[in-house]
C-alpha cells in the first residue's frame, strides 16, 4: 500500500504525519491527495472518522509551502467547534511552515477577528455567517486571491436546515476568485451532489468510498423500543449500567431540542452522572468550556443537540445514545459517527418510541444495515421509573422558572435584528407560511381520501367517476389547489 510519500507529499509533511502517528494514508486520503496536488477540484465522500480532514489539509499545506501568501485558503464549516478542530489540524501539521491561521466564528469578538484578518493569515477557517458579516462590514481584508476554497460538511452548508447558510454563502462566493481549487467533503455528500458539482467545475474529481454499508464496520448499532413516557428511565438505566461495567467510559447523548438537552443535563446531574450540555442556547465560551471538559474526561457524558452531530473528533467516545430517533437518516449517520472513529470500536443505541418505527426503517434503508435490538432488564427500569419522572419534572419546573423559553425567544429576535430582518415581519411571514402549508396539507388529504374512495368503489377506471362521487374527479382544479 502506498505511503504518504508515494502520494506526492514532501518529506517534511511525511515526517509531520509520522510524528502525529499517521502511518498509512486512509482510503479517502489515498484517493484525494494526488488529485488535489494535480490542481483538480475534489468532492470527497467517505464514512465518518475516516480522515477526511487530513485529506484536504495535507495537500493544501504542500501547495502553501511552495507559494506562501495570505490569504491562501478559506475553509468553511457549519459549526464553531468544528472550525477550532480544523484549525488545530492545520496548526499541528503545518507547524514547520510557521503557519498563520485565523478562526472566524460567531459568538467571539468581531473586532479582534477583523484585526487578525487584516494581518493576512495563510488560512482562514470560518462559519459562513460571521465571515459574511466581516465581508459586508469591513474592507481591511480580501479573499479575492485565495487559491483554495474548502467546504467541510459541504452538504450541511448547502441544505436549508434550521440554520440556513444560503445568503451568507452567496456573499462569500461572490467575494472569492473564479480561478481557485474547490474541495468539498462530507460523509453524506450524495444528497446535494448536483448543487455541489455546480461549485466544483475545475476537472472535478469525485471520490466515494465503495462499501455496502454506509456506517463503519466497527460500530455496533442497536435500537431500544421504549414507550415515550418512560424514555428517561431507560436512559438513566443505560448510563448506570454502562458506568457499572466500564472503568474508563464516555458517552455522547443526542437530543432534539435545546430545552430537552438542558433538562436532561440537569436531571442526569441529579443522579450524580458527570454530565455537561452543549447546545446553541449556551454562550460560546460555555460551549467551548463544556467541550473541553468532556474531551479531557472531567465529564464523562456530553449531552448535545445536533450542533455536535457533525465532525467532532473525540477518540474516547465509546457510546452514542440517540435520545430521540433522528428524523433524517443522514443526521443519524453523522450522530453515530461520533464513536467508532479511525478504526476503533463503538456502540450506538437509539431510543425508539411507538411513533418512530418508520424513521428506523428509513435509517436502515439508507445505511443498508438492520439495527439490532438492545435488551435491558425491564424490571430494573420499572424500579426507577417514578423517581426518574419526578426528578425530570422538578428540573423542568426549575428551567421554566429560569425563563428558558423566554430567553430563547429574545435570542431569536436578537439574531434576526443582527441579520437585518424585522422580527415582527418575520413572525407574520412565518404565520402566513404555516397557513399555506396547512392548506396544502388539507388539499393533499382531500386528494388522498378521494383516491381511496375511488379505489374502494371500484370506479378506478380511466376518466371521471360517476356523478355520485364528484369529489373523486382529480383533474386539476386550480381554484381548490394549494396557494
Ligand atoms: N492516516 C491516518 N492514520 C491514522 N489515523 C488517522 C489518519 N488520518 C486521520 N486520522 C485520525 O482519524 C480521526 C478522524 O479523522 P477526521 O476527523 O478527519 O474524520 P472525518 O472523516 O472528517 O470524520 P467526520 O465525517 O465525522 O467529520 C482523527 O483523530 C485523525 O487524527
Amino acid at each position: 500500500m502506498a505511503g504518504f510519500a508515494e502520494l506526492g507529499l514532501s518529506s517534511w509533511l511525511v515526517e509531520q504525519c509520522r510524528q502525529l502517528g499517521l502511518k498509512q494514508p486512509t482510503p479517502v486520503q489515498l484517493g484525494c491527495i494526488p488529485a488535489i496536488l494535480e490542481g483538480r477540484d475534489c468532492l470527497g465522500c467517505a464514512k465518518t472518522g475516516s480522515g477526511k480532514t487530513a485529506a484536504f489539509v495535507l495537500p493544501i499545506l504542500q501547495k502553501l509551502s511552495e507559494d506562501p501568501y495570505g490569504i491562501f485558503c478559506l475553509v468553511l464549516t457549519p459549526t464553531r467547534e468544528l472550525a477550532y478542530q480544523i484549525a488545530e489540524q492545520f496548526r499541528v501539521l503545518g507547524k514547520p511552515l510557521g503557519l498563520k491561521d485565523c478562526i472566524v466564528v460567531g459568538g467571539m469578538d468581531m473586532v479582534a477577528q477583523a484585526l487578525e484578518l487584516s494581518r493576512k493569515p495563510h488560512v482562514v477557517i470560518a462559519t459562513p455567517g460571521r465571515l459574511a458579516d466581516h465581508l459586508r462590514s469591513s474592507n481591511t481584508f480580501s479573499i479575492k486571491k485565495i487559491r483554495f476554497l474548502v467546504m467541510d460538511e459541504a452538504d450541511r452548508l448547502l441544505e436549508q436546515g434550521c440554520t440556513d447558510f444560503t445568503v451568507d454563502l452567496e456573499a462569500i462566493l461572490a467575494a472569492v476568485p473564479a480561478r481557485r481549487q474547490t474541495l468539498l467533503f462530507s460523509a453524506t455528500l450524495t444528497d446535494t451532489l448536483r448543487e455541489l458539482q455546480g461549485l466544483a467545475t475545475n476537472q472535478p474529481f469525485f471520490w466515494e468510498a465503495q462499501a455496502p454499508v454506509r456506517t463503519v464496520e466497527q460500530l455496533d448499532q442497536r435500537y431500544l423500543l421504549v414507550p415515550e413516557k418512560v424514555k428517561d428511565a431507560y436512559l438513566v438505566h443505560l448510563i448506570q449500567n454502562f458506568q457499572d461495567e466500564h472503568e474508563d467510559w464516555s458517552i455522547i447523548i443526542f437530543t432534539n431540542t435545546c430545552k430537552t438537552c438542558q433538562v436532561l443535563c440537569m436531571m442526569l446531574r441529579k443522579f450524580n452522572f458527570p454530565t455537561v450540555a452543549l447546545h446553541s442556547m449556551m454562550k460560546q465560551k460555555e460551549r467551548f468550556a463544556a467541550l473541553s471538559k468532556f474531551k479531557s474526561s472531567i465529564y464523562r457524558i456530553l449531552i448535545a443537540t445536533d450542533v455536535a452531530s457533525r465532525g467532532l473528533d473525540i477518540p474516547t467516545v465509546q457510546v452514542v445514545i440517540n435520545h430521540n430517533t433522528p428524523g433524517l437518516p443522514k443526521i443519524y449517520i453523522h450522530r453515530v459517527g461520533r464513536t467508532a472513529r479511525a478504526g476503533r470500536q463503538g456502540q450506538a443505541i437509539t431510543l425508539v418510541t411507538q411513533y418512530d418505527i418508520h424513521l428506523v426503517h428509513a435509517i436502515e434503508e439508507q445505511i443498508k444495515k438492520k439495527l439490532e435490538e438492545f435488551s435491558v432488564e425491564e424490571p430494573e427500569v420499572l424500579e426507577i421509573l417514578t423517581q426518574v419522572n419526578v426528578v425530570r419534572r422538578e428540573c423542568e419546573i426549575k428551567l421554566e422558572a429560569a425563563n428558558f423559553d423566554e430567553k430563547k425567544e429574545i435570542n431569536k429576535r436578537k439574531q434576526m435584528i443582527l441579520e437585518g430582518k424585522d422580527p415582527d415581519l418575520e413572525a407574520k411571514r412565518k404565520a402566513e407560511l404555516a397557513k399555506i402549508k396547512q392548506k396544502n396539507r388539507r388539499f393533499k388529504e382531500k386528494v388522498e381520501q378521494a383516491l381511496q374512495r375511488q379505489k374502494a368503489s371500484g370506479a378506478g377506471r380511466r376518466g371521471c367517476p360517476s356523478r355520485a362521487q364528484p369529489e373523486a374527479c382529480l383533474s386539476p382544479a386550480p381554484a381548490q389547489g394549494p396557494a
